[in-house]
């Protein structure tokens, strides 16, 4: 027991919360500004902590960008577990998916500012996931399921449609946010719904 009474936060609770605190603050920053212009510095004051506090969680700007972008990555397993247990139909199921990636593109700035590092991979000298292919592999699957069920259009391959749907969704994403911030992005699925996704059916 602390002097006020409170049962006091366990120690390694208290330094999640803080690195996870860092990693959200960075993360506003690469994806407002970028990854070559923030500095620690930046980071520390937009945290409220000192430059040395920020030090102690993480060694380096390379580090923290890392840390950003896998926590990109480690959205999608709760969002697929939530659109796929809702045991829809396989072509239900591919919107479903794609219908949770665009609001966490949308509103989730982690994944935002792990798209923009992402793209600026070649300035960050860490060892960061390979952009990409992770949905190639998920999405071809799902595909898959449409095949199996008689719905893919005759002569589109599951791994050719999930490709295309890779690349569709990376550009309209990306184009939304350097010309709108993302403002037009739910305009955009819209569009990419109807065109791409309904042009998979048999
Ligand atoms: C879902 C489209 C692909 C997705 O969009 C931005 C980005 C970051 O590199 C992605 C990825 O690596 O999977």
């Amino acid at each position: 027991m602390t002097m006020t009474g409170r049962r006091s936060e366990p120690k390694q609770e208290r330094a999640w919360r803080t690195r996870a605190h860092i990693l959200l603050m960075a993360a506003e920053l690469f994806a407002e500004r970028g990854y070559a212009t923030v500095t620690l510095q930046d980071v520390a004051e937009r945290a409220s902590m000192t430059k040395g506090a920020v030090y102690f969680h993480y060694k380096n700007k390379e580090e923290l960008a890392v840390a950003v972008v896998q926590e990109h990555y480690a959205r999608w397993p709760l969002l697929l577990q939530e659109a796929t247990s809702r045991q829809l139909p396989p072509y239900e199921t591919l919107v479903a998916v794609l219908d949770g990636v665009t609001h966490a593109f949308r509103d989730d700035i982690v994944v935002q500012a792990g798209a923009r590092l992402q793209v600026e991979r070649s300035l960050i000298n860490g060892d960061l996931p390979e952009p990409y292919v992770g949905w190639e592999d998920y999405l071809t699957n799902l595909v898959e399921e449409i095949d199996k069920a008689g719905e893919l259009r005759p002569g589109i391959t599951p791994r050719g449609a999930a490709r295309v749907l890779v690349a569709a969704f990376f550009g309209m994403q990306h184009i939304s946010d350097v010309l709108t911030r993302r403002a037009d992005l739910s305009e955009r699925y819209g569009e990419l719904r109807h065109v791409v996704l309904e042009g998979l059916r048999a």
